[in-house]
Formats: structure tokens, C-alpha cells, sequence
């Protein structure tokens, strides 16, 4: 876990409670729903809340520069678009803190220098693992990509349900929410924003 002084990019400085006052917010919740924190079914359940908060939120304690730090140099002058597609966001709605469910698509054009496919995907977790809005965490995946790696261009696509418009509020299923971030050619270059839309296949025209 995070201690203080360790700040995470995105990530505020703040004191954190100890487990047993989340513990204890817990079982407030609890009360707040209408029932006993006491009663024998729900003596576990803050624990494992607590528990569960640490992987949905495990984000806060990883660095998204320091993923990018280890890369390959010796491409033999590949300069062609790198294309990760439908890499799963797992992400919280920092209005409502329930799960924002979708994919993500992120994309670059290396200058000199690749990184590890996975790491684009830690990428992802770092910021989908947070309170959220989507704007956001498009644009903070593209931004960091851009500013580490100082690639000819990036496109980061996110595709994703929110649950605080199906299982509340409006209740509306089957509503895709799509965000979009591009730098550099991707940007300026409309061949190439064809290209990456093509190989992600088109997200923001599918009548699906
Ligand atoms: N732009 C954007 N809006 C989001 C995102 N996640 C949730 N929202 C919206 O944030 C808004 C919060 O609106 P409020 O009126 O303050 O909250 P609310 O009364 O719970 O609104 P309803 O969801 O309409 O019931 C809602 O319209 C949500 O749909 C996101 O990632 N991006
Ligand atoms: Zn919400």
C-alpha cells in the first residue's frame, strides 16, 4: 500500500484510515441499508468489502510512469501503428462508486523506441482501477503514453457500461458510452485515425 509521501500520478496525497475505520464505514453502510452488522451472515462482510476495495481500487498504488520505464529500442526502424485492442477497463464511477464495465483500445506510433505490449494493459489498470469518469481516464491513458514514450502519435478508444445508468437511476441497458483521445497523427493525419478506427472496427458507427 501507498504510505505517505509516495505520490502516484492522478493519485492525491491523502492520509488513509486504518483498515479497522473502513471496517467500521462498512458497517455503518450496513445499518444505513436496514440491516445488522451483528447477525451471524454479515459478521465477515466488512472485511471482505475492505478486501474487495483493495482490488477495485488497487490502482491508487501503482505508478503509470514507472510502467512505462523498460523499453526495446532495437525495432530495426519498425515505424508502423501498435495496436492493442479490447483490453478489458474494469472501472468505478467516482459519482455513484459502482463499476464502469468495458474495453479499451490504445494505440501508438513509436518514434525510436516500443514498450512491452503488457504494459499498456497495466496501463489501463492503473487508471481504470481508481474513482473514475471516462473523459478522464481516456485521456490520462493517451497523455501518459504520449509524455513517456514521446511517440509520433496515440489514440486511446474506450467502449464501456455504466452501472449507475442500468442498475439505477435511468435504467437504461444496452447504452455504450464511447470516449476517444488522440495525439499527434493520430490527430492531424486522417489516414491514420482511419487506419486505428479500422483495425479496432469502427466503434463509434456500429449499429450492433
Ligand atoms: N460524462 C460522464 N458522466 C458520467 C460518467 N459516469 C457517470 N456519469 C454521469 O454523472 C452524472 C451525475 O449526475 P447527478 O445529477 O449529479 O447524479 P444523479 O442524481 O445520481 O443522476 P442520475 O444518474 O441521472 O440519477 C449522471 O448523469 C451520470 O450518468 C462518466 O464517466 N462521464
Ligand atoms: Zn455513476
Amino acid at each position: 500500500m501507498r504510505g505517505p509521501g509516495h505520490s502516484r500520478r492522478g493519485a492525491p496525497d491523502i492520509v488513509r484510515p486504518s483498515r479497522a475505520e473502513a471496517e467500521e464505514a462498512v458497517r455503518t453502510l450496513i445499518r444505513w441499508a436496514g440491516d445488522d452488522p451483528a447477525r451471524e451472515g454479515l459478521l465477515g462482510t466488512p472485511d471482505r468489502v475492505v478486501r474487495s476495495y483493495e482490488e477495485f481500487f488497487a490502482g491508487y498504488s501503482i505508478d503509470p510512469v514507472e510502467l512505462l520505464q523498460r523499453t526495446f529500442e532495437e525495432t530495426d526502424g519498425y515505424d508502423e501503428m501498435v495496436v492493442l485492442r479490447d483490453i478489458r477497463v474494469e472501472s468505478y464511477c467516482e459519482h455513484h462508486m459502482v463499476p464502469i464495465i468495458g474495453k479499451a483500445h490504445v494505440a501508438y506510433l513509436p518514434r525510436h523506441r516500443v514498450v512491452g505490449i503488457s504494459k499498456l494493459a497495466r496501463l489501463v489498470e492503473a487508471y481504470g482501477k481508481r474513482l473514475q469518469i471516462q473523459e478522464k481516464m481516456t485521456a490520462q491513458i493517451a497523455n501518459t503514453i504520449d509524455e513517456v514514450l514521446q511517440p509520433e502519435g496515440v489514440a486511446v478508444v474506450i467502449e464501456a457500461q455504466h452501472q449507475c445508468m442500468t442498475t439505477r437511476g435511468v435504467h437504461k441497458t444496452g447504452v455504450t458510452m464511447v470516449t476517444s483521445r488522440m495525439l499527434g497523427a493520430f490527430r492531424t493525419d486522417p489516414s491514420t485515425r482511419r487506419e486505428f478506427l479500422t483495425m479496432i472496427g469502427n466503434p463509434s458507427s456500429r449499429a450492433d
